[in-house]
């Protein structure tokens, strides 16, 4: 049987892309900034919140599952709720092991009682930095970056792309569209992608979550995106014969070959119906391929997890023992939106000799 305790992965350096800071809040945190913005909550305590967004989002459906975030979103409409947000996020990532995160959420959601984009903005990096010292001071270890998200249902996305850029040097590490797949694909924001790409800047596509193939196709082929949000759809283009041989198409082999990395987000995947049981998640397929496959926890209060959790789960799905989470989160590191020397820099001083000790112990 396998030896790995939540405990023991809980210390283990771990790297997060795909993380909402809308879809993180602490269920207290919830509920006093509801108090404090006059927001009616479904729940009104902090064990009863954690169900009802476990519960709603546990909906089988994407549409449904992101009908959650009306109550997160109403409570991160001010200065202060956008910075204690943050800093609670980077405080709880920290806690949980992770030593470089990339956290993101959309800027044109949080506009609803007069902070502009700009003002949204510096709000989560002022809460991420702070978070970052208040771990520091504790002798902890963490690096966040922020993701902005462009809403796929919108037309914004050419403008979210330009407020990234303008704040690529005070925090911001790139660009994402993100929301209800079906009927909004990913070239509908061409221009925005265009815009990235000519400014030599990074972006990633939640694609193939809700949707198959073709929105993965125009993701890669017609976008350029560096990396997958989900991408767990590939597997439709993958076929395994009865003695486990896999043959994969144009696009599954397109997107091993460059290396595209798959955010994936096991527990998330089970909710909204992209896989029915995580035993049935095509992880470890992927994982056995050797497609570059990361761990992520998506929306830590809608699936009420961890990096821990997930790798646990995935431990007791798939038998992975230190060795397989150490090239996961070094997949995941070299996958970062990060310069090249800072993540060999992560990998060389933090990942190796963090799994070298758990693996000799
Ligand atoms: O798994 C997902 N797929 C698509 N959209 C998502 C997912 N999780 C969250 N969001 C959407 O992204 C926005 C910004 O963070 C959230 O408000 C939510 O609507
Ligand atoms: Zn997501």
């Amino acid at each position: 049987m396998n030896e790995l305790t939540a405990p023991q992965v809980r210390t283990a350096p771990k790297v997060l892309l795909h993380d909402h800071l809308d879809g993180g809040l602490r269920p207290a945190t919830v509920l006093d900034l509801a108090d404090a913005c006059g927001h009616t909550l479904p729940a009104d305590t902090a064990t009863g919140l954690a169900r009802w967004f476990r519960q709603s989002a546990d909906s089988g459906s994407l549409v449904r599952y992101l009908e959650t975030f009306e109550h997160t979103v109403a409570v991160m409409q001010t200065a202060d709720g956008l910075e204690r947000v943050a800093r609670e996020c980077v405080e709880d990532l920290a806690a949980d092991g992770v030593v470089y995160a990339e956290v993101r959420f959309a800027p044109e959601q949080h506009l609803e009682r007069g902070l502009t984009l700009d003002e949204v903005v510096e709000h989560v990096l002022e809460g991420f930095r702070s978070g970052e010292s208040a771990v520091a001071a504790t002798g902890g270890r963490i690096r966040v970056g922020c993701l902005l998200t462009a809403m796929r249902h919108a037309a914004r996305s050419r403008e979210i792309a330009e407020l990234a850029v303008r704040f690529r040097d005070r925090g911001v590490a790139g660009f994402d569209i993100a929301g209800a797949e079906a009927g909004y694909p990913p070239s509908r924001h061409l221009d925005a992608f265009e815009y990235m790409r000519a400014a030599n800047a990074h972006f990633t596509i939640h694609a193939g979550e809700a949707f198959g193939l073709p929105s993965i196709h125009e993701a890669v082929a017609f976008c350029g995106t560096d990396r997958l949000g989900h991408g767990v759809r590939i597997v439709d283009d993958i076929t395994v014969a009865d003695d486990g041989t896999a043959t994969l198409g144009l696009l599954a082999n397109y997107v091993r070959d460059k290396r595209i990395p798959l955010e994936l987000c096991p527990s998330s995947n089970v909710q909204t119906g992209a896989v029915a049981t995580l035993e049935d998640h095509p992880f470890d397929l992927l994982a056995r391929l050797r497609f570059r496959v990361t761990v992520n926890t998506d929306n830590r209060l809608m699936s009420d997890t961890t990096m821990t959790n997930e790798m646990m789960r995935l431990v007791e799905a798939f038998g992975y023992g230190w060795v397989d989470l150490e090239r996961f989160t070094i997949n995941a590191m070299k996958s970062a939106f990060l310069p090249f020397d800072q993540r060999l820099e992560l990998i060389d001083d933090v990942i190796k000799p963090g799994y070298a000790i758990l693996i000799g112990a």
